[in-house]
């Protein structure tokens, strides 16, 4: 390829600072490093996290910076050493990377991998402690190890999926973040069973996918919980059989679920990142054995609290990252499943629009008609 070792100028939106407009800047793009991959990404879409650590709340997040992490494009080049995907592969960046070689990976405990984290989070790459990204001579960080609101990236090879070409791209970019995530916190992290009772916080992309993983999983009620009554009509295609609109209840919500669940729910998901409703989420789930499952991500400084009895008594709290899915095993049989329509992609598909486009799509994610929003990187 032309571009091989060579520096790449391409169009990425810059988010300068915390809050302020991104701007869409021509960024030199060095060649992959050993261990490297450098991918020509030509769809992504946006995610609450996104907005979350451009709203200056993530306390890893760093400025100036190329957001993005839920998309999918071809690899243009590799480094030395890489040898599971080369040149024309198409593929998924993973920002939960999975070596299979570190403690957490070998441990068959947990997904998260421990190989680039410390990098990912400093928004640099490992080979060097330095960024692939900048502008006139000035660097950028990367964000979550992905930064796909560029045209160009580079990613460590292990957070790379490589899938089947004939997925269209414009659709499995979403199973980079959102839908995968609720899907697993129910089948990975909460292992739900056939004819529980569920309880879905926050009716986003995260919680409709959670809804649609209890759904597949046989739940026999799946209550959905929002403070937007607009939300419900949808849900309902996902998999939601009841709605509760905290606004409509003088009661705390936990309350209003236990009584409606003869004592309280199987399971609950907080799919939202309030770490109040968080709280109501561990606190509707029955006496004894209901597991509340952490989903959201939640502002630097935010804590989570409740009375050490509800855990005595049985409750059980965790949390999820990337729904406990394994990245590079699991992302290419996701996308066989949904190329077999097992799972929904395209239903999470509210808008399209250009990355020219891209602070017109933020605007829209803060409205409640807007689920996910995929740019295309290069109309
Ligand atoms: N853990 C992970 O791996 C992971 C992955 C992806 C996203 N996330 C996080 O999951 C969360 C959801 O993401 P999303 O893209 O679906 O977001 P979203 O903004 O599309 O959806 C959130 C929903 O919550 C509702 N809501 C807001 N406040 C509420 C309240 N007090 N009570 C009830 N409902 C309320 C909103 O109306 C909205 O429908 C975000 O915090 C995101 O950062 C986590
Ligand atoms: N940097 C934030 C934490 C953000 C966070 O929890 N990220 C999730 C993925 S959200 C995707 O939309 C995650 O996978 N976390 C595990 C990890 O980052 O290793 C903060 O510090 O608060
Ligand atoms: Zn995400
Ligand atoms: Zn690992």
């Amino acid at each position: 390829m032309a571009t091989r070792g060579q520096v790449i100028t391409c169009k990425a939106a810059v988010a300068w600072e915390p809050n302020k407009p991104l701007v869409i800047e021509d960024v030199q793009v060095a060649p992959p490093q050993a261990g490297e991959v450098r991918i020509q990404i030509l769809y992504s879409a946006l995610c609450h996290t996104d907005a979350y650590t451009w709203s200056g709340k993530d306390p890893e997040g760093l400025f100036p910076c190329i957001l993005g992490h839920e998309a999918a494009g071809i690899v243009e080049s590799v480094g030395e050493g890489v040898t599971e995907v080369q040149p024309g592969d198409h593929v998924i960046p993973c920002y939960q990377a999975e070596c299979r070689e570190c403690k957490f990976c070998k441990s068959g405990k947990t997904n998260l991998c421990g190989k680039v984290r410390s990098a990912t989070g400093a928004g640099v790459m490992m080979a060097d402690r330095k960024s692939r990204f900048s502008v006139n001579g000035k660097s950028i960080y990367h964000f979550m190890g992905t930064s796909t609101f560029s045209q160009y990236t580079v990613v460590h090879d292990v957070s790379v999926a490589k899938i089947d070409p004939k997925a269209p791209l414009d659709k499995v970019c979403l199973l980079g973040c959102g839908v995968p995530t609720g899907l697993g916190a129910v089948w990975n992290t909460a292992k739900v069973e056939s004819g529980s009772i569920v309880a879905v916080f926050g009716l986003g992309t995260v919680g409709l996918a959670v809804a649609e993983g209890a759904k597949a999983a046989g739940a026999s009620r799946i209550i959905g919980i929002d403070i937007d009554s607009k939300k419900f009509d949808r849900a309902k295609d996902f998999g939601v059989t009841e709605f509760v609109n905290p606004k409509d209840h003088d009661k705390p919500i936990q309350q209003v679920l236990v009584d409606q669940t003869d004592g309280g729910v199987d399971y609950s998901f907080e799919c939202i990142g309030n770490v109040s409703v968080m709280r109501a989420a561990l606190e509707c789930c029955h006496k004894g054995w209901g597991t509340s499952v952490i989903v959201g991500v939640a502002a630097s400084g935010q804590e989570v609290c409740t009375r050490p009895f509800q855990l005595v008594t049985g409750r059980v709290w965790k949390g999820t990252a990337f729904g406990g899915f394994k990245s590079r095993s699991q992302v290419p049989w996701l996308v066989e499943k949904y190329m077999k329509k097992e799972i929904k992609v395209d239903e999470y598909i509210t808008h399209n629009l250009t990355l020219a486009e891209i602070n017109k799509a933020f605007d829209l994610m803060h409205e409640g008609g807007c689920l996910r929003c995929v740019l295309n990187m290069h109309a």
